[in-house]
């Protein structure tokens, strides 16, 4: 199957700065795709593209097996679907008309409306005035809308950016569900812990460039330390080095019954990403 979205040598210049350098990957039919990096370091740019919002300078990007060319395509934004920021509600309307407004231009079915609010938790809010709802409700609207025509990719930029936990974890389990019928998912993001918990596989964008692409897991397993081990034991926490001597030293423990949990000395991706990059995430 053709994959989701493919990227190559893909660049945008604005005047004499690239935001995109040469750039290239591929996102596989329901993948949850994550696109970390600093701010200013070229996501939103990739989003724009990937979405004909804006045109690349050079190089080639194909979504749903569609070249993305800078313009808006009636046929190809009804199989995806975007959400970008809270711009685009309108305030002084229900929730519900607003969604309504929208299933209108999509020419999605009557029901999806009820249906959408359920998923993302809004159906208690359907008579609600938007400008009455918390930041986190308005980012769920925000995403109910892009939902609502049950899009083959959806594409979000930062969606659970300045959100609670609680409100950022609701938006996580709506995406799943979507995900698991079906929904491949591209995300750009600066929190580390959303793209460890919902991606798939993430890539790291520093200064416009790739500067690593892989499994959450793989990524931290290929940069993890393995010469040290560390052992918490009823005495306390202990580093031990990974070899026959520590091995003896983690027996004895065992012996003693003492041994409470042994870790490998894994890195987060904050970690790697800074080893990477020389840069820090936020
Ligand atoms: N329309 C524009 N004109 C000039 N420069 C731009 C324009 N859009 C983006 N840039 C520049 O391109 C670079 C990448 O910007 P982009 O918005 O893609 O970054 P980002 O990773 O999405 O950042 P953030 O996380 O802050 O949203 C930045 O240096 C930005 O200043």
């Amino acid at each position: 199957m053709e994959p989701a979205i493919a990227v190559s040598q893909l660049e945008r210049h604005f005047r004499n700065k690239k935001a995109l350098d040469r750039v290239s990957f591929e996102v596989a039919r329901g993948e949850i795709f994550g696109f970390l990096g600093p701010s200013g370091s070229g996501k939103t740019t990739m989003v724009k593209i990937l979405t004909g919002q804006l045109q690349p300078s050079a190089g080639e990007a194909f979504v749903l097996g569609k070249r993305a060319a800078g313009r808006r395509d009636p046929e190809q934004l009804r199989r995806i679907g975007i959400m970008t920021d809270n711009s685009g509600i309108y305030e002084r309307l229900t929730v519900y008309d607003n969604l309504a407004l929208f299933r209108g231009l999509y020419e999605a079915p009557e029901k999806s409306v009820a249906g959408t609010l359920e998923s993302v938790g809004l159906a208690g809010e359907a008579r609600t005035t938007v400008q009455q709802l918390s930041k986190g409700m308005k980012q769920r609207v925000a995403l109910a809308r892009a939902l609502l025509h049950k899009p083959d990719l959806l594409f979000l930029d930062e969606p659970t950016s300045a959100l609670d936990p609680m409100n950022a974890a609701r938006i996580h389990e709506a995406l799943r569900a979507l995900n698991r019928q079906g929904t491949t998912i591209f995300l750009t993001t600066h929190d580390m812990a959303e793209a460890e918990t919902l991606c798939d596989r993430i890539a790291f964008l520093n200064n416009g460039t790739l500067s690593a692409l892989d499994t959450p897991q793989r990524l931290k397993l290929s940069h993890a330390d393995r010469s040290t081990i560390t052992v918490v034991a009823s005495d306390g926490r202990h580093v031990v080095n990974n070899d026959r001597e520590g091995a003896e030293r983690i027996a004895g423990w065992m012996r003693a019954g003492q041994l409470l949990s042994i870790h490998s000395d894994e890195p987060s991706l904050g970690d790697i990403f800074v080893k990477l990059t020389g840069r820090t995430l936020s």
